[in-house]
């Protein structure tokens, strides 16, 4: 019952003639609302913030727990796909209308104009983007394909929020870079190994806010994905074609 299917041995189930459903479509606003709700948390410090009510540690003080205002900021987005296109479209109105749009990657194309969205490199978008929001699959492409070369181009201050899949960050670099004092904050709703060891090195960066894979964990949107996947069963059962089906292309010439 997902979406993604990077967890299935595809050649596998090639190779034994398997069919495989998943359920698209209707967690796009589900996970696109979670995405703009990490970038917002990872902007403005709510994990520190938290900390610090709970702990007794919050100070009367202007200057203290400063986060970062979205507004005229570039937002980069990679892979600008359902989710990632969704994601835009709700953060338009956070940068306002000297704010960018730019993205690297898969592109819903009609969104991307209606957008003003720019496609770049991978390159300039790691170095311009003041919020990176990762919406791509993960794929022989995608995966550690934010790692420490890449995390030394991006802006000091950068926020940097991953939906997708935990993969696509190489985790040991990204700690590495933390511990550097690089990057300024980090939101992630998606890590490796998922459950994610209480002791992991990960938890200890008081600007890196985890939250445990819910991005699309609504009532709506689980009910909905309940119901394909119940639907992808039923036709499975019946020895029918699935109505969600992943193209697993059983060519076995
Ligand atoms: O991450 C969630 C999904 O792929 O459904």
């Amino acid at each position: 019952m997902s979406v993604g299917y990077d967890h299935v041995d595809l050649s596998e189930l090639r190779k034994r003639l398997i069919s495989l459903g998943h359920t698209p479509g209707v967690l796009t606003d589900a996970v696109a609302d979670f995405t703009v709700l990490l970038v917002l948390a990872a902007a403005r410090r709510i994990r520190e913030g938290f900390r610090a009510v709970e702990k007794g540690e919050w100070i009367l003080n202007t200057t203290w727990m400063l986060g970062v205002q979205l507004t005229n900021k570039t937002i980069g987005i990679v892979g600008l796909g359902r989710i990632g296109s969704a994601t835009a479209l709700r953060l338009k109105p956070f940068i306002g209308n000297n704010g960018k749009i730019i993205y690297f990657g898969r592109v819903e194309k009609p969104i991307a104009s209606s957008l003003g969205a720019t496609k770049v490199e991978f390159d300039t978008l790691i170095r311009e983007s003041d919020v990176i929001c990762i919406c791509c699959a993960l794929n022989e492409e995608t995966k550690e394909m934010f790692n420490y070369e890449v995390f030394k181009k991006m802006k000091s201050n950068v926020i940097l929020v991953n939906t997708a899949r935990g993969g696509i960050i190489r985790q040991d670099d990204l700690c590495r870079a933390l511990s550097e004092g690089m990057l300024g904050s980090v939101g992630l709703d998606v890590v490796t190994p998922e459950p994610l060891n209480p002791n992991d090195p990960l938890l200890k960066f008081d600007k890196v806010t985890v939250v445990p894979h819910i991005g699309s964990g609504t009532l709506e949107t689980r009910t909905m994905m309940a119901n394909i996947a119940i639907e992808n069963v039923l036709s499975g059962v019946r020895g029918e074609t699935l109505p969600h089906a992943v193209k697993v292309n059983f060519d076995t010439k």
